[in-house]
């Protein structure tokens, strides 16, 4: 039962949430609700509904992440800045652990309103993305798309970053079909657990332009685990050093991947949009 419970609503990039604080008062959430609140015809509306929780099995502070779709996810880059940003302004400290299904995360504040998050490691393994079929270099995975009118896109990486990613490469990342292709290949039997689909195109070896068609949610305007994902991807094929600025349809991510540690920051803003309250129909 959502009614009269208070929400935020926050964005990174552009990157819609709902942010419900279940800590003091837990709730059951049903698939249902989250679709209808996620929903602007019927809710709030936003791209990701996110929890802050104490959850059984996890330590400390846990991340909900949920799509539009009702799915529970394993990661949200864009919204573990905001939850990170939240905690830290309720701690007045200038760094916060939080976990979430994928990986345990570190918040750290770089300003008012810029948060910076390890994001842990990338999987790279075909059972660990997951991919329905051994492959052993997913660097270049082999996604044979059904009848399309021409195959101008393949070859894509695979990684995992908490959450599933596959990203093509390509000359002109404006040129693409995204809105066509992206729900393909999301859910394509290749990938089991479906997967988040985006086109990066390199501009140098510090700068990607990526746009992405999130699984769950369709095309949102940034989506930070798709950043790590194209950065870890882009430096894999030699492309791009290991630290480069990901444009997005929103903005900027700076995102680094560690050598020392293997682990990936982003680095990015994050909005606070104002508060609201369920209505009595939720
Ligand atoms: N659609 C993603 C979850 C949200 C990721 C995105 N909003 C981000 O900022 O990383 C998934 O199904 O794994």
């Amino acid at each position: 039962m959502l009614a009269g419970r208070p929400y935020l609503k926050m964005n990174g990039l552009g990157n819609e949430f709902i942010i419900l604080d279940l800590r003091e008062e837990p709730a059951k959430l049903d698939e249902e609700a989250i679709r209808k609140a996620a929903d602007p015809k019927t809710g709030p509306g936003c791209d990701q509904f996110i929890t802050i929780e104490n959850r059984k099995g996890h330590d400390g502070v846990f991340m909900g992440v949920y799509n539009a779709d009702g799915s529970e996810v394993g990661a949200c880059g864009n919204a573990a800045r905001c939850v990170g940003w939240l905690l830290m302004e309720e701690n007045g400290e200038t760094k916060v652990d939080f976990e979430t299904l994928g990986a345990p995360l570190h918040a750290m504040r770089i300003g008012d309103k810029r948060i910076a998050v390890d994001m842990g490691e990338p999987k790279f393994g075909w059972r660990e993305i997951p991919l329905a079929e051994q492959m052993d270099d997913t660097r270049y995975v082999d996604v044979k798309l059904g009848p399309i009118d021409k195959p101008v896109l393949w070859g894509p990486a695979a990684v995992n970053v908490g959450n599933p990613h596959c990203v093509f490469f390509v000359e002109d990342a404006e040129a693409q079909a995204l809105d066509r292709f992206g729900p393909m290949i999301e859910h394509h039997p290749l990938f089991p657990e479906r997967v988040n689909v985006s086109v990066a195109q390199v501009l140098s070896k510090h700068a990607i332009r990526l746009r992405v068609w999130e699984r769950g949610a369709g095309i949102t305007k940034a989506c930070g685990t798709a950043a790590c994902a194209a950065l870890v991807s882009a430096h894999r094929r030699r492309l791009t050093a290991r630290k480069a600025t990901v444009t997005l349809d929103g903005g900027d991510l700076a995102i680094e991947w560690r050598e020392d540690d293997n682990h990936i920051i982003m680095t990015g803003p994050v909005t606070l949009e104002g508060e609201g309250r369920f209505s009595d129909d939720f």
